[in-house]
């Protein structure tokens, strides 16, 4: 469990930090792993093939709560679907990635979503819709507004990013951490008159900070 330390002064406010369990899922080679490292190491290297799945932390501090996502980057090649599902198990929110430039990748994506629809309730996760490889404009093959389109039909959210240039990666799991907040506001207790309540935890495991 995350735990923040005392920082100085007289007037304390109380913190939570939140951990959410964060899942890439997509096709082989559309850039789950690029991602990620873009996301947490600011980085971008041409091969990252992914062996079963390996695993990010990124911590992001808000003003009214420290969110820690854990990111899992599963392997997008068929030989490891079958054991895909453990990694998205317990997961709160999931990144469903295609690659711009394919549009087979877009109807994979699909379904992964099918697959997490089996797996859980329909507000128990936050799920992106996130087409990558913007970068390469010249062998589009799926118009932005199709993702779009599809993502707004099903209630995710949708992004268009490019791990090589670093178009609109911070922004994808900005959007996420944001949302998976919004949730927990919405599922904290009602405050009695005159109470002060911060955002509430349910399915996170929480630590605490004191700023
Ligand atoms: N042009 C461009 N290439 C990218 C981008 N993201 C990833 N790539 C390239 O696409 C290839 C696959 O990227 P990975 O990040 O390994 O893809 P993956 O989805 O993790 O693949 P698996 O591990 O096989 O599931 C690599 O050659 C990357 O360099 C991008 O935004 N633009």
């Amino acid at each position: 469990m995350a735990q923040e330390g005392m920082a100085g002064g007289s007037l304390e406010r109380h913190c939570p930090t939140y951990i959410y369990k964060v899942v890439l899922l997509g096709s082989t080679a559309v850039g789950k792993s690029s991602l990620a490292y873009r996301y947490v190491k600011n980085d971008f290297q041409e091969s990252l093939p992914t062996v079963g799945c390996s695993f990010f932390t990124k911590i992001i501090r808000m003003e009214s709560a420290t969110v820690k996502l854990e990111i899992w980057d599963t392997a997008g090649q068929e030989k490891y679907h079958s054991v895909c599902h453990l990694y998205y198990r317990g997961a709160h929110a999931a990144l469903l990635v295609y690659d711009i430039t394919n549009k087979e990748t877009l109807g994979r994506a699909k379904l992964w979503l099918r697959e997490l629809e089996k797996e859980f309730l329909h507000d128990e996760i936050v799920i992106a819709l996130v087409g990558n490889k913007t970068d390469l404009a010249e062998e589009r093959e799926v118009p932005a507004e199709e993702g779009e389109e599809f993502a707004r039909s099903r209630s995710l959210l949708f992004t268009e990013t490019s791990a090589k240039s670093n178009h609109q990666v911070k922004d994808v799991f900005m959007a996420v951490a944001l949302q998976l907040l919004q949730r927990e506001a919405e599922k904290a207790p009602a405050p009695r008159r005159g109470q002060h309540v911060d955002l509430g935890a349910s399915r996170a495991r929480t630590g605490c900070c004191h700023v």
